[in-house]
């Protein structure tokens, strides 16, 4: 049995502009996915998700035919759930040259689904590393974030970039254009996070800007322009010193940027009235900004705030379900435990 944990994430800025080659700087943050690997005899597949909804279920099957006794809920929503973890399993095969092995998953996050905090990278990430392992394959963590990248990428149709899973595998606060990926050092940034309770459709909402910068130019700017609010951020992070706390005057700078960028995403359609409440009380409050984070639609807003204001005034905001302080994750994936059950060592970066 293999058990491996991967961090989900916050966006400082530039999500969907990433989409289209701009830059976009995501955090890791200290809640995890854990998946549980055992190989099996057959290949069967066998995946318990409990946190997929209220229910939970348990799916099991063999290659292509789903046979489904236990679930409870719309079919629509295990076909989605079942993306992710068939396409991970998938990767491991390819990885461990095991076009045949079977596994006995069990998925358990701390990260709440659709709601823009990187859960599907987290448990892509997490359920490579865990079913790689239990054939006796040791990846590094750039062979995982890349395998991790292509099978969201199938899941979401094509329209993925590489950031979240990135980030998910090197933790961290990470840098990503393109196919250009990079960990950048920055000091602890003090992330609050507001949940309104609901989720967004990644695919859905990577669409809908597609559609709109390929109709309007401006929306087409509005997308460059959204690439160039991370480029003033970066230059502000570079300058940092990445061992003090973080200064005033760099908080502020960045809480700017965060509300430029919330503005643009607003434009491009992608936030919604409970997203906008809550990004309205944390600067209320006095965050020095406050932004939606992911694919966006309902889901969570992250705020700079180094005081508890911001988290009490959003636990007093209707809109919002659960507001927590996300510290920095600075580890990444990593095996929690491995074939006799003992903790495995650190693993090195690649
Ligand atoms: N605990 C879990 N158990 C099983 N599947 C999960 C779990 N968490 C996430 N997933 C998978 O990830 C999907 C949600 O991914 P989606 O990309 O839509 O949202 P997200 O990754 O949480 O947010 P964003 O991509 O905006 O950061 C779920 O539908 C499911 O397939
Ligand atoms: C909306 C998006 O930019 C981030 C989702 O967390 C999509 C992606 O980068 O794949
Ligand atoms: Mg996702």
């Amino acid at each position: 049995m293999t058990v491996s944990s991967a961090p989900g994430k916050v966006y400082l800025f530039g999500e969907h502009a990433v989409v289209y080659g701009e830059p976009a700087v995501p955090c890791a943050i200290e809640r995890r996915a854990t998946v549980t690997v055992d190989a099996r005899a057959d290949d069967h597949i066998r995946v318990q998700a409990r946190d997929l909804s209220l229910d939970g279920f348990t799916v099991e099957y063999a290659g292509d035919t789903a046979e489904r006794p236990d679930v409870d809920v719309p079919e629509g929503l295990v076909d989605a759930a079942m993306g992710y973890i068939d396409a991970a399993v998938e990767q491991a095969r390819d990885a461990a040259d095991a076009p045949d092995a079977g596994f006995d998953i069990t998925v358990e996050s701390e990260i709440p689904l659709g709601a823009g905090l990187g859960s599907s990278a987290a448990v892509v990430v997490a359920g490579i590393d865990a079913a790689t392992r239990e054939l006796g394959v040791e990846l590094s963590k750039d062979e995982i974030a890349d395998r991790a990248y292509r099978a969201e990428y199938d899941v979401q149709d094509g329209q993925a970039s590489r950031a979240d899973t990135f980030c998910s595998a090197m933790g961290g606060a990470v840098r990503v254009e393109g196919d250009d990926c990079r960990r950048i050092e920055t000091p602890n940034l003090p992330f609050v996070v507001g949940f309104d309770g609901g989720a967004g459709d990644t695919g859905e909402l990577v669409a809908g800007v597609r559609d709109l910068r390929a109709e309007y130019g401006f929306a087409a700017d509005t997308v460059e322009s959204i690439g160039d609010i991370v480029r003033a951020g970066e230059e502000r992070l570079y300058d940092a010193d990445p061992d003090s706390e973080p200064t005033a005057d760099l908080l502020a700078e960045l809480g700017r940027l965060m509300d430029f960028d919330h503005g643009l995403l607003e434009a491009l359609g992608v936030s919604s009235r409970t997203l906008d409440n809550m990004v309205w009380a944390a600067r209320e409050a006095g965050a020095h900004g406050a932004k939606l984070t992911g694919a966006g639609g309902g889901g969570c807003i992250v705020a700079l705030d180094e005081t508890p204001e911001t988290r009490t005034a959003l636990r007093y905001t209707a809109e919002c379900r659960d507001a927590f302080r996300a510290e920095l994750d600075r580890e990444g994936v990593r095996v929690e435990s491995s074939g006799d059950g003992t903790a495995a060592a650190d693993r090195g970066d690649a």
